[in-house]
């Protein structure tokens, strides 16, 4: 398959200082969440800033869609509408009064007509999580909305790939959490995802390949339980290897029996250690407890608020953007809004009854998930649709 971005035998030099990159070749399919993991000074950013024309490397190639990236100005200003760039720190990228003229100023400057502007910058904030903050100075928000503002502002002009230069830098947990989280939604929607960090433990559960960088070089590109593995590569990239993985290392060690696939999550390693114990090491007298899963734009506050009034619900999750501002306005306070699946079905194995809010092709997803883990593990965690809409019969994992 024709890769969507291609780099070939790249090397790029800073005006007086030693190379920032090496014989970098790599192949970028349409759809993938890259995580390029490495130590300060690997040259991440220096990489990340060749896929869109920011960087013109000295040798080498940089392809997109199979055509060679030319740099001037008019094909420049085409691929950055493409491939769009989300900076470290949002406030170089912030450049406007207010957050609606920031987020319209890469539609305005692609003469997008009036009312195209104000449709792009309504979805682009809608998407981030953003709607109300047309007026606020971006300058006087949190660093996470920032953020949002910035993806924004890139969102708007509707590229397929999205690169973010150490995207959680600067924000608390949650704030990542919620970063990620919008991430993962983009990349469900069709857009192809590229950061950049040298967080293991937040690029281990959520990458689909991790592409590990030492001194200007690609050192290892695979899965992340591929690249995480090897310990003396690890060394080599002064990284350290995510915890759940050094976990089920030692768990091996020990003698357990672990299964062919290498857990990248809580839950994996959950599975892991009841497998061992012949899946009883501990269900909950009520047996499993049941994952109800609604969609936001198919029900109304009033009609959750019924539902969660007469159901015993112990614990709240939302995913995606849209779900989040709509719990906030029903007033329900989540307790988990990432990694929302793994946890639900976590607490469904100690018999605790929970509800995902979530929209659209989520609701699937959901399903979809708690049925393979049903299968894999020979379980029967059950899911409930909200939505009346939504015929059981056809659900999988009912
Ligand atoms: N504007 C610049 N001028 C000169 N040298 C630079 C410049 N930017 C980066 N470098 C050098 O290029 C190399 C790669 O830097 P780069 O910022 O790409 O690494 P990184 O992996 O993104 O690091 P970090 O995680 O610290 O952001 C480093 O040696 C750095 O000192």
């Amino acid at each position: 398959m024709e890769p969507l971005i291609e780099l070939k035998d790249l090397e790029y030099a800073y005006p007086y200082a030693s190379p920032a990159l090496l014989a970098i070749s790599l192949r970028i399919q349409r759809g993938e969440k890259i995580a390029l993991v490495g130590s300060n000074g690997a040259g991440k950013s220096t990489l990340l800033l060749t896929l869109n024309g920011m960087i013109r490397p000295d040798k080498g190639l940089v392809t997109f869609h199979g055509n060679p990236v030319s740099y001037d100005r008019a094909s420049l200003r085409k691929i950055r509408q493409k491939i769009g760039f989300v900076f470290q720190d949002p406030d170089v990228q912030i450049i406007a009064p207010t957050v609606w003229q920031d987020v319209a100023f890469g539609p305005v400057n692609l003469d997008y007509s009036d009312e195209q502007v104000k449709q792009v910058v309504t979805d682009a904030l809608h998407s981030v999580g953003l709607e109300g903050f047309e007026k606020r100075p971006p300058y006087h928000l949190s660093g996470g909305e920032k953020k949002r503002v910035a993806i924004a502002g890139i969102l708007a002009m509707d590229p397929d790939v999205l690169i973010l230069d150490e995207p959680t830098s600067m924000l608390d947990p949650a704030g990542s959490e919620d970063i990620m989280d919008l991430l993962d939604e983009l990349n469900h929607q069709g857009k192809t995802i590229i950061i950049s960090t040298h967080d293991v433990e937040l690029a281990y559960p959520w990458a689909d390949r991790i592409v590990l960088m030492e001194k200007g070089r690609i050192i290892a590109s695979g899965t992340p339980e591929e690249a995480f593995s090897d310990k003396e590569l690890v060394r080599r990239a002064r990284l350290k290897t995510p915890i759940l993985l050094e976990l089920s290392q030692e768990l091996k060690s020990r003698g357990m029996k672990t299964p062919g696939t290498l857990p990248r999550t809580v839950l994996d390693i959950i599975r892991i250690i009841e497998q061992d114990h012949h899946g009883t090491i501990r269900l909950s007298d009520n047996g499993y407890g049941t994952i109800h899963v609604g969609d936001v734009d198919q029900i109304s506050g009033p009609h959750i608020q019924a539902i969660l009034a007469r159901t015993s619900c112990d614990t709240i999750g939302v995913m995606g953007s849209r779900a989040k501002i709509c719990a906030r306005q029903w007033g329900l306070t989540p307790d988990i809004s990432y990694a929302v699946i793994d946890k639900c079905i976590l607490q469904a194995m100690n018999g605790r009854t929970s509800l995902i809010l979530t929209t659209g092709g989520m609701v699937i997803r959901v399903f979809e998930r708690v049925a393979m883990f049903n299968q894999t593990n020979n379980r029967s965690i059950p899911v409930r649709s909200l939505n009346q809409d939504v015929n059981p019969d056809k659900q999988p994992g009912i």
